[in-house]
């Protein structure tokens, strides 16, 4: 008999308004365990909605998010333990030092030999330097290594991505991109990434999945999309389906009474 892996995890009709706004319209996607996604779209697509409801932070209007087996926001708790997330847009406590900030969500997701995990993580990351300064003093780069030492804090089976190299030089972006493929390496964990940085999410994601205006426009691997788009890279593709949705939306303009 053939096993099929539950997917690590599993989004269906996932909806979500914030007044007269659809910010995500009927979502359905899964990743696979060991995976990892890229979701993409312009601003506004409803990535970082979507992430909050995978995190249990935003409360959906419908729909149900399944990770690990598990449901998301209903079996929450367990779930955390399990998950992490990073995105530069979301600071740590600005007072304290960046191994106090470590040592605080180290307890929070109970983290064993918590010392000596910061330890490695100042290690890889390379944040001896700065590991006795308080957080608010650190630049952004300095920001975005302790955001994923943090996030990596517990080995988390599903580690969720907003934008991870947002404001990064070239150099450091490469460097992080670098530290998520050995993580991912290393641990076989499922990832999704949420990005506007096209050749990380073809360097990164073996999936991808288009959103605009909350709902999946298309997806597939970033090679299959490449080559039935007839385009060179991903961010030809990702031109092209924005164009098309800007064509569709100027022809039912024209068409309205
Ligand atoms: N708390 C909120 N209150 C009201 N509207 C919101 C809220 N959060 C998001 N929205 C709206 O929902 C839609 C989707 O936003 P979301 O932040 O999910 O998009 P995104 O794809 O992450 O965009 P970006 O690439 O710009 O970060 C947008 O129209 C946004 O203005």
């Amino acid at each position: 008999m053939i096993e099929i892996a539950a997917p690590a995890i599993a989004v269906r009709d996932l909806g979500k308004s914030f007044g007269a706004v659809r910010a995500v319209d009927g979502l359905t996607f899964e990743v696979g365990a060991g995976r990892v996604l890229g979701l993409l779209g312009g601003n506004g697509a409803g990535k970082t909605t979507t992430i909050g409801m995978l995190m249990g932070l935003i409360l959906p209007d419908s729909g149900t998010v399944t990770i690990l087996g598990r449901d998301m926001p209903g079996e929450r708790a367990a779930l955390l333990e399990a998950m992490n997330f990073e995105s530069p847009y979301v600071d740590m406590p600005h007072r304290l030092t960046v191994r106090q900030n470590l040592t605080v969500f180290g307890r929070l997701y109970r983290v064993p030999a918590l010392t000596e995990r910061i330890a490695r993580l100042a290690a890889d990351f390379e944040l001896g330097a700065f590991l006795d300064r308080k957080a608010g003093q650190l630049s952004a780069g300095q920001k975005t290594r302790v955001a994923l030492a943090k996030a990596l804090l517990n080995q988390p089976k599903v580690l969720l991505l907003d934008e991870p190299t947002a404001s990064l030089d070239p150099d450091t972006a490469d460097w992080v991109r670098t530290r998520l493929e050995d993580f991912r390496a290393t641990t076989g964990a499922t990832i999704l990434l949420a990005s506007h940085n096209m050749p990380e999410v073809e360097r990164l994601c073996d999936d991808v999945v288009i959103l605009a205006g909350g709902r999946i426009e298309d997806h597939g691997a970033p090679d299959d999309l490449i080559r039935r788009y007839g385009r060179d890279t991903l961010e030809e593709v990702f031109l092209d389906v924005a164009r098309r949705r800007r064509a569709l939306a100027a022809a039912d303009a024209e068409t309205l009474p």
